[in-house]
């Protein structure tokens, strides 16, 4: 071959070369714009899965808040007294055993107090069961604020409440009783009907006169009984002063 056929023939191999090149760099152009939009795309739906999730996770959140919430309540209402809203009977010997190991903890007394109302059918029977009511009421709001608060009052059923009261010595006991009575005693207007509320009031003292709930329960309901028949064969029952008795 000549030198000229030589050198054109070198020119045209540059070309196809170069012509190659320009190829190879747009496929590797388009290939990586396809890869970035695929990458694109994948990042949207991860975003947006993401974003479920969250919902998602939002919506059981407050889900299981809402439960926790109806719990609560429900466990507060299976616990309290709905008329009276003091503690249930339930609650009392759950509280009576918290109470008592206090007590054990701190070298102090619990006093079991016992009351029932005296009469109290009479004002059923005369002037209505929503009179009733609202006596129980009344006297669940006096004996609540009578006792400290860290004292324990609960509506065991009907007329009758148990107080657990935590005390120095046992002689504090009377005075407690005292107290309770006076506060009950005190004249108060319930649907305009005057009254002033008598309680007969029976007590036993933790770790004097036992270490079991029940004992002690019993034994203040006990008194509470004893002064009741003492107290209604001295007088006929009427509503107005306390009665009250020592274990
Ligand atoms: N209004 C009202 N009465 C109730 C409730 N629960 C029980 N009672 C009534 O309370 C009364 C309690 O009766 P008792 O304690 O035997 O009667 P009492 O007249 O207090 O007799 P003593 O305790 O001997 O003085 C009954 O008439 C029950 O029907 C209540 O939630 N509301």
């Amino acid at each position: 071959m000549t030198r000229d056929g030589e050198q054109s023939r070198l020119l045209a191999l540059e070309r196809q070369i170069a012509a190659a090149e320009a190829t190879l760099l747009e496929l590797q152009a388009a290939i990586l714009e396809a890869r970035s939009e695929r990458g694109l795309v994948a990042a949207a739906d991860a975003r947006l899965e993401n974003e479920r999730l969250q919902v998602e996770n939002q919506l059981a959140t407050r889900e299981v808040v809402s439960a926790n919430a109806a719990l609560q309540v429900a466990v507060k209402a299976s616990q309290t007294d709905s008329l009276t809203g003091l503690k249930n009977r339930e609650v009392l010997w759950d509280r009576l055993g918290h109470d008592m190991a206090l007590a054990r903890r701190h070298g102090h007394r619990l006093i079991i107090y016992f009351l029932d109302i005296d009469g109290f059918k009479r004002v059923n029977d005369q002037l209505g069961h929503a009179v009733g009511d609202l006596l129980l009421q009344h006297a669940a709001a006096v004996l609540q604020t009578t006792v400290r608060g860290s004292d324990t009052v609960c509506r065991i059923g009907g007329d009758e409440f148990v107080v657990l009261v935590a005390a120095a010595r046992r002689e504090d006991a009377t005075q407690v009783a005292d107290k309770m009575a006076r506060a009950l005693a005190e004249p108060c207007l319930l649907a305009g009907h005057p009254m002033s509320i008598s309680a007969s009031i029976g007590y036993s003292v933790f770790p004097d006169d036992g270490d079991s709930p029940g004992v002690l329960v019993h034994m203040a309901d006990e008194a509470m009984y004893r002064i009741k028949r003492a107290a209604s064969r001295l007088h006929p029952p009427q509503p107005l002063l306390s009665r009250q008795q020592i274990s």
